[in-house]
């Protein structure tokens, strides 16, 4: 059955900008945060707590944290790959941290420089530190449909991947198509894999639109009633350990697919087009978002 609510975590901030070659000052990056707040959006994964050497864009990351005036009611989410990014990240008080591992060993390596069991060996310390902080701890799986590396994924290997996290006490389990390869009924099986260890209110889709399917296999979920996706404002985004990977599915986009299913998510459109459009500015090239586009161009028409 359809859910009736569905909630969007924002990840334009850090999945999005994280792999922008032209530098994005941390003021340009808190203005986003702000703008997506005041749009309704109540879950903002702001930047990432990861080696400024693998990445640099998220150099910032305790500027941007400081930066943000907090909304009441919004969660501010992390990356952390290890001890030393949870460290770096509990000062500047985020309500949750997102561990991130992968479906494949390929990318694992390429991604975190370590094989999927070694992953798990890192993170374990990381939940039960953050844990105690009292923070809650999100997984995220990459490449659960496909790997640029390796291709095929297995939904089994998906699912070892998932009872690992579990295992290790991670609360929330984040099924991510990476490389935007997958397509409704794999994504299904693969969500049915999560929903194995994970009750449905712990499980979540995060979807590149590389191939144009993200929409698609969002509304596949919705059929199995997982009701929390991933987003990125004006389609911002892509990983820079794969290659050729668009950003992650619009956040406008869903959105304007929700409204049109009578799916409430309490966020604006029209505030959030305005968001993308501020960033889109910042980077000096026109939204990646349809409705983002579609809905600009009827405002421009409206005022000639
Ligand atoms: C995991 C590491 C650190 C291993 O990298 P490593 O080189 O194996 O780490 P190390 O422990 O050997 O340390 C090497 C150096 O890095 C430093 N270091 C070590 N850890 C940190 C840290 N946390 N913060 C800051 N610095 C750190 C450490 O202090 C040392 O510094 P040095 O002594 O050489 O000066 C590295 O591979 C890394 O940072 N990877 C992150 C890659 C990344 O951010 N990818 C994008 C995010 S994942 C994603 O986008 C996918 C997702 C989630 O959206 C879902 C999807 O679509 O798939």
């Amino acid at each position: 059955m359809f859910p009736s609510h569905v909630t969007l975590v924002e990840v334009g901030p850090r999945d999005g900008l994280q792999n922008e070659k032209q530098p994005v000052a941390a003021v340009h990056k808190i203005e986003l945060v702000h703008r997506l707040q005041a749009a309704g959006v109540r879950e903002i994964e702001a930047t990432s707590f990861v080696s400024p050497k693998w990445v640099p864009q998220m150099a910032d990351n305790t500027e941007v944290m400081a930066g943000i005036v907090r909304q009441g009611g919004v969660r501010y989410s992390v990356l952390v790959p290890n001890m030393k990014g949870l460290e770096a990240a509990l000062p500047t008080k985020p309500d949750e941290v997102v561990v991130f591992g992968a479906a494949s060993e390929a990318f694992s390596q390429r991604n975190i420089n370590c094989s999927i069991a070694e992953s798990i060996e890192r993170f374990a310390p990381v939940v039960a530190a953050a844990h105690e902080a009292g923070l809650k701890v999100r997984g995220a799986i990459s490449c659960a449909l496909g790997c640029p590396y390796q291709g095929e994924v297995s939904a089994d290997e998906v699912e070892r991947v998932v009872k690992l996290m579990k295992q290790i006490g991670v609360d929330h389990c984040g099924v991510a198509d990476t490389i935007g390869v997958g397509t409704p009924r794999k994504v299904q099986l693969a969500m049915e894999r999560a929903l194995k260890h994970y009750p449905l209110v712990e499980v979540s889709g995060h979807f590149h639109d590389t191939y144009g399917q993200a929409l698609s296999n969002i509304y596949a979920c919705l059929e199995m009633g997982v009701h929390t996706f991933d987003a990125s404002v004006a389609g911002l985004g892509g990983c820079p350990y794969a290659k050729g990977a668009t950003g992650n599915v619009a956040t406008e986009d869903v959105l304007f697919m929700l409204n049109g299913l009578g799916i409430s998510t309490g966020i604006d459109l029209e505030a959030l087009v305005d968001a993308g459009a501020y960033i889109s500015g910042v980077l000096d090239r026109p939204p990646v978002s349809r409705v983002g586009r579609a809905l600009l161009a009827k405002r421009e028409k409206a005022s000639a």
